[in-house]
This record gives C-alpha cells, sequence and structure tokens, in this order.
C-alpha cells in the first residue's frame, strides 16, 4: 500500500464514515438493531442472577437462607425449583411411588422462565407454593414476588437447561457426600413430609440416585463455585455475599460481562470526565486531561497481564518477593484516535512496540480496506489494543456458509474513528495468530452497544474502560460522549464553531 493512500485514509477517516455495510436491505434480515434511543436499553437495571444447584438434600435451600440473610440491605428474591413441579393427574396421583421427581420433565420449565423473564423485566410474579405432602403446586396461595436487585434461582436441575442457565450471573454448586444427603433426606422426609421410611429409601434407590448421577451431577461442570460441606462453609458463603456486593456496586454490564472491566470512579476520574467532556474545554486542557485518564486506563489494563514472581534483595539484605512484568508485549493503535494513547503506553511499557491498524470502507460493495503494520511474532505477544472510544457494535455474520474476517460489516452509520473497528481489529489480530485471551482492549467510554458486541464476540477478551455512557444517538454518535475525540484531541475540529454551538445551548438553558 503507497504512503500516499495510508496518508488519504487517515486524512479521511477523521471525518465521519459510512463503513462497511449499509442498513438498505438489511431490514428484512433477522438481525438485531442497535438501539437508536439514547440509553434505552440501560435504564433499567438488571439483577443479578445467582443459580444454585447440588443433590437433593445438600444443603442447597440452608445455603441460599444465608446469602440472603448477609445480604439484609439488598432486596434478594428467592425462586425455588420446587414451586415449578407440574401438577400430577389423577392416574399419576394413584401412582405416586412410580413418579419420578427427579427428571428435568418433572418441572415445568417453561413456566420457570415466564417467571425470570418478567422478574426481568421489573413485572411481579405469582409464584407457586409446592405441597410436597398433597404433590400439589395449587394447594397454598401463590406467592407474590416482586422485582429485586438479586434473584436466587434453587433447585436440584436448575443448571439442566441451557435457556435458564444463561441468565445467571453466577453459578453455585453445593457439593455434599451423598451419604450425608441420604442421611438428611430420610430425617426430612420422614419428619417434615410425614413418608414412611421404606417409601423413601425405594424412591431414593429407585429415582433419586440414578437421577443425580445422570442429570444433577453432569451440570456441575457449570458452576462457577463448588461449595463442599454447604452451609458449614462459611469461608465460601463469605466470599460468595462479598463478590455479589462488588457486582452489585458495579455498572450493570460488568455483571454480564466478566471481561468487562470498568475503572474505579474518583471524583477526580469524574472531574478529569467533565472536563474532556465540556465542549467549552479548549483543545490544551482536552489533551491534558485525556492524557491523564488515558494514563490511568494503561495502568489498569496492564495490571491484567500474567506476571511471574521475582524475588529481589533490597539494600538492607533482606528479600523481597515481588513480580516481574510480562516480557511480551506489544500495543496496536487503531488509527486515529488510538494514537493518542499511544504515549501513555510508552511511558509505562519501555521500549514497547506499537503497531497500528487502519480500517476503511473502500467504495459502496461493503469492502473493508485493512492497512496494518504489526511485529512480526504478534502472536506470540500479548496485545493492548487502543482505542479512546467503543461506540457503535458489529456483527458476524454468514455468507454462503463462511464465517470470515471479510465478512465482518458493521451494519449502520458510524463514525469510523471511533470504536465500531475495534470488532474488525480484533478480528485481525486473532486472524494474525493472537489468542483472544491475549488481547487487551483499552478504551476511555465505552456504549453499552458496542461492549455487548464485543464482549459477547469475543468472550476471553478483556475490556478496560473508565466509563460506560448512555448509549447512542441516532446518528449513532456515543451520548453524552465527548464529541469526535480524534478531530478533538489532534486539533483538527472546528473549535470556534464548536464552542459557539455551546455557548448559544447554555444560554437557551439558562433563559
Ligand atoms: N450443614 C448442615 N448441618 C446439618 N443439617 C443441615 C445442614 N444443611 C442442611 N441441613 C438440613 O438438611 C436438610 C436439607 O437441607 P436443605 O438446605 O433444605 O437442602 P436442599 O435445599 O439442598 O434440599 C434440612 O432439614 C436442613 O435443616
Ligand atoms: N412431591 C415431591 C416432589 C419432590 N420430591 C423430592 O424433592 C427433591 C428436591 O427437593 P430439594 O429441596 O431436596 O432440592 C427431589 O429429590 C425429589 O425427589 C419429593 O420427594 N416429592
Ligand atoms: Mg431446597
Amino acid at each position: 500500500m503507497g504512503s500516499n493512500l495510508v496518508e488519504d485514509m487517515i486524512e479521511a477517516s477523521s471525518g465521519v464514515h459510512f463503513s462497511g455495510f449499509h442498513m438498505d436491505g438489511l431490514e428484512s434480515k433477522n438481525i438485531e438493531k442497535p438501539t437508536t434511543s439514547p440509553g434505552a436499553e440501560n435504564v433499567h437495571k438488571q439483577p443479578f442472577i445467582i443459580g444454585v444447584a447440588g443433590g437433593a438434600a445438600s444443603g442447597k435451600t440452608t445455603v441460599c437462607d444465608m446469602i440472603i440473610q448477609q445480604l439484609h440491605d439488598q432486596r434478594v428474591v428467592l425462586v425455588n425449583q420446587d414451586s415449578f413441579y407440574h401438577n400430577l393427574t389423577e392416574e399419576e396421583l394413584a401412582r405416586v411411588h412410580e413418579y419420578n421427581f427427579d427428571h428435568p420433565d418433572a418441572f415445568d420449565t417453561e413456566k420457570l422462565l415466564d417467571s425470570i423473564e418478567n422478574l426481568r423485566h421489573d413485572r411481579a410474579v405469582d409464584i407457586p407454593n409446592y405441597d410436597f405432602k398433597s404433590y400439589k403446586s395449587n394447594a397454598f396461595p401463590a406467592r407474590r414476588v416482586n422485582p429485586s436487585d438479586v434473584i436466587i434461582l434453587e433447585g436440584i436441575l436448575i443448571f439442566h437447561d441451557p435457556r435458564v442457565r444463561e441468565l445467571m450471573n453466577m453459578k453455585i454448586f453445593v457439593d455434599t457426600d451423598a451419604d450425608v444427603r441420604l442421611a438428611r433426606r430420610i430425617r426430612r422426609d420422614t419428619v417434615d413430609r410425614g413418608r414412611d421410611i421404606g417409601a423413601v429409601l425405594d424412591q431414593y434407590s429407585k429415582f433419586v440416585k440414578p437421577a443425580f448421577d445422570d442429570f444433577i451431577l453432569p451440570t456441575k461442570k457449570y458452576a462457577d463455585i463448588i461449595i463442599p460441606r454447604g452451609g458449614d462453609n462459611h469461608v465460601a458463603i463469605d466470599l460468595i455475599v462479598q463478590h455479589i456486593r462488588t457486582k452489585l456496586g458495579q455498572n450493570d454490564l460488568c455483571k454480564i460481562y466478566p471481561n468487562l472491566y470498568v475503572i474505579q470512579s474518583t471524583f477526580q476520574i469524574r472531574g478529569m470526565h467533565t472536563l474532556i467532556r465540556d465542549s467549552l474545554t479548549t483543545k490544551h486542557d482536552f489533551v491534558f486531561y485525556s492524557d491523564r485518564l488515558i494514563r490511568l486506563v494503561v495502568e489498569h489494563g496492564l495490571g491484567h497481564l500474567p506476571f511471574t514472581e521475582k524475588q529481589v534483595i533490597t539494600p538492607t539484605g533482606s528479600v523481597y518477593t515481588g513480580v516481574d512484568f510480562c516480557k511480551r508485549l506489544c500495543g496496536v493503535s487503531v488509527i486515529r484516535s488510538g494514537e493518542s494513547m499511544e504515549n501513555a503506553l510508552r511511558a509505562c511499557c519501555k521500549g514497547i512496540k506499537i503497531g497500528k491498524i487502519l480500517i476503511h470502507r473502500e467504495g459502496d460493495n461493503g469492502q473493508q480496506l485493512i492497512y496494518e503494520k504489526l511485529p512480526q511474532d504478534i502472536s506470540e505477544r500479548h496485545v493492548l489494543l487502543l482505542d479512546p472510544i467503543l461506540g457503535t457494535g458489529a456483527f458476524l455474520f454468514m455468507v454462503d456458509n463462511h464465517l470470515l474476517f471479510a465478512f465482518i460489516f458493521k451494519y449502520h452509520v458510524t463514525n469510523f474513528s471511533t470504536g465500531n473497528s475495534a470488532v474488525q481489529a480484533i478480528s485481525l489480530l486473532i486472524k494474525k495468530g493472537v489468542p483472544e485471551s491475549n488481547i487487551i482492549f483499552l478504551n476511555l467510554i465505552s456504549a453499552p452497544q458496542g461492549v455487548h458486541v464485543v464482549c459477547k464476540s469475543f468472550p476471553r477478551l478483556k475490556i478496560v474502560t473508565s466509563e460506560i455512557d448512555i448509549g447512542l444517538n441516532e446518528d449513532f454518535r456515543v451520548v453524552p460522549g465527548m464529541g469526535e475525540f480524534g478531530d478533538r484531541y489532534f486539533g483538527t475540529d472546528d473549535d470556534d464553531n464548536l464552542q459557539a454551538v455551546a455557548s448559544m445551548q447554555l444560554s437557551n438553558q439558562s433563559r
């Protein structure tokens, strides 16, 4: 590629671009469109959903009760899978000892999904109160459950259906020895449920044990946390409660995507954001405060790199056990805005190699022209991908049964210099052999739409950002945003015009 062409493209990339793929003709395709009303998807807070599975009488309910007790200042609701047992027919009731209550088909999973969907959308639901004595789910009045900050789903087979599993932000498996479970079950079923010990043992050997081996135990692999000894394991429960508290204090998107990291907000950080977002801020101040913020994001991103232990001798002759920095690193900036982050990276990582990527729409046929200059051995390096704004999303889709990098298009109008190019850049890095888990994407501001696309498409990559904005406006620009980052940073915006508009808006507001 000739240098003139590259220069032309860099020049062109400072304006608003229609990249890759046009909306025309797309309406009929079944492709999710981004929300155009700013923040629509963000206004409603998503609950933190915890799944608790394990064998019958393993201590699931006990663990849930302890979590709820410790989260006393949060709105927490427990939804038990038992509530969704099918009602038995007269025939089944007559031969209840032959009914398998431990099989996945014993539950009305559609109804459970429906209830959770309602709770997630802020609607109260009526959950049946199952009666283990009469085997009926309508023996008692239903329980009214209100939307909450935390929803705990508990049950022997709560991890069985992938649709239920996918709703969960955290999955816990209570792992208790089979003999302990059986002993507890005998006591519970004879004392609390008025059953005969012979029937309890028959049910156990005929249904409970085989179902545990066939359906419950195989779901243990989905657990994020396995708690041995159930409610006796106070350390595990404390850690879980701490984790939930952290997640509740975080941006909603961090609860959904474990690969998204928003740096802890402080008044200093808010102050810097206030300055760079202010349309009246001078170029000099914009660059100064952007640089400060970028430095923080870079330092935070570096904290996600692997390390090795290292011991040194201090001047007092003592041993200090510390860590050695990860050596095989490289930065990659997405031209042009990403270049504003290079200095901060160089200041933190002496002599770091920095590659560049430019992605440009060529013509109207959706072709992408990609300029890249990357280190030869990039596949062996951890990559810090630099782009200050993650704006719109993009979609991976199939064309003629081929899912290829060349077919990754943006499906709507976007500003080329903002984050949408991230998906193409990441795909290019992966195509060059960089493992997805070796990529850390650093930016200052992310729009939820961009986060959804990047985090879903690349779940092993990490995004480190300093603030998540409300959304995108009808022009697919991040709002509240900060305008054209590249233009403001490199001084190619029409300052006078911008400031005149802002002053006019301010004076209108104060009238
Ligand atoms: N750590 C424990 N020590 C003693 N008994 C326990 C313990 N955990 C639970 N139990 C008892 O065992 C029975 C089953 O516990 P539960 O929490 O209801 O299990 P699950 O919900 O998994 O069926 C209950 O009677 C409960 O009181
Ligand atoms: N009518 C019923 C319904 C269910 N069971 C047993 O309950 C167990 C699940 O409940 P946990 O609280 O122990 O998780 C399951 O093993 C069923 O066999 C029942 O006995 N009668
Ligand atoms: Mg229970």
